[in-house]
């Protein structure tokens, strides 16, 4: 299911309409070129759980958790490529809070069947495509939901 936006502030809405529909435990990849608006979509999506302190790249951090009307967890396994350790996910995975994990491709093995796979493209200044992937049926009804609220006809 593909979605595009063309402002800044459109992929903020898209986010927070995302948010709204969000479970505890509930899991988001989010793959993108840099500067494809990754970090646009994850603040926007932490703001929109009601996290106030500022969201910043966890890079160099792995792993920095938000206080929000549930927890929030934002994950960057960059620095873990491939790796065969288990850092405790799972207390994130299937904790009481929402995880966006970027470069999720690098702890494949741990991920959860059940989540939402989402990947930004670049189509030109202002304009970016946000492409669904739902992994069971509860985000199967989330993507039902974004589609009758973004795409008409
Ligand atoms: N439709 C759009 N959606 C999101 N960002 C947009 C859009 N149009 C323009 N932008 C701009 O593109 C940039 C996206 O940067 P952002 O840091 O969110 O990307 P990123 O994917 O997190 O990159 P990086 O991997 O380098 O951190 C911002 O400067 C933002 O203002």
């Amino acid at each position: 299911m593909k979605i595009t936006s063309n402002s800044p502030e459109a992929t903020g809405g898209l986010a927070a309409f995302l948010a709204g529909k969000l479970q505890p435990g509930d899991v988001l990849t989010l793959e993108g070129d840099l500067g494809a608006g990754k970090t646009t979509f994850t603040k926007a999506l932490g703001a929109a759980l009601g996290v106030t302190k500022t969201i910043n790249s966890p890079t160099f951090t792995i792993i920095k958790e938000y206080a929000g009307d549930l927890p929030f967890y934002h994950m960057d396994a960059y620095r873990l490529e491939d790796t065969e350790e288990d850092l405790g996910f799972e207390e994130y995975f299937f904790g009481s809070g929402v995880t966006v994990v970027e470069w999720a491709s690098y702890i494949e093995d741990f991920l959860p069947e059940e989540r939402l796979d989402i990947r930004v493209s670049f189509e030109g200044e202002d304009a970016r495509s946000f492409f669904f992937t739902p992994r069971s049926s509860h985000f199967e009804t989330i993507c039902e939901e974004i589609t009758n609220e973004y795409i008409s006809d």
